[in-house]
């Protein structure tokens, strides 16, 4: 069993905030966060994925089929996007590290597992240098 890693970068806007709150109380949970000025991150995203390599190429996948998946089901659509207002698997989600990581996760696991042996293992995203969420799936 290998484990193959694909780094992707996005750029995108957001805001923590809840409809149904305050403006206080949207700001007193989530701080500037909630400024109604929407921000950006430089997003790092890190997939892998999982299976045994093929003998005959010495692959588990090929990278350039990975980089394809990654970019028509998650970056083409996350790519200087605004988050809580474009992004259709994000429609009603909080544009949280964590829940971002999960649809991410979702989104990409049936065309990788498309590849007969290839297994998604986990997607890792960091939304700035500090602050990153890990998803194995379950
Ligand atoms: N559990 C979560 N907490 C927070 C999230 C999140 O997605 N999940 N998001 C944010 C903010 O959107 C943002 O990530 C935090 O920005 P900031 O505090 O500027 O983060 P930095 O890593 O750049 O800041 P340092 O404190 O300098 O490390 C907040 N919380």
């Amino acid at each position: 069993m290998i484990h193959v890693t694909r780094r992707e970068h996005f750029n995108a806007a957001h805001r923590m905030y809840r409809e149904e709150w305050s403006a206080e109380k949207n700001a007193e949970v989530f701080g500037k966060c909630a400024n109604p000025n929407w921000h950006g991150h430089n997003y790092n995203l890190f997939v892998t994925v999982k299976g045994e390599v093929t003998h005959a190429t010495g692959y588990l996948i090929d990278l350039k089929e990975l980089k394809e998946i990654i970019h028509k089901y998650v970056i083409d659509k996350l790519d200087h996007s605004n988050i809580n207002k474009d992004v259709d698997f994000m429609a009603g989600k909080m544009a949280s590290t964590e829940l971002l990581c999960i649809e991410i996760f979702n989104q990409l696991k049936g065309p990788v597992e498309a590849y007969e042996g290839v297994f998604l293992h986990s997607v890792k995203l960091h939304e700035t240098e500090n602050n990153s969420a890990e998803y194995f799936g379950g």
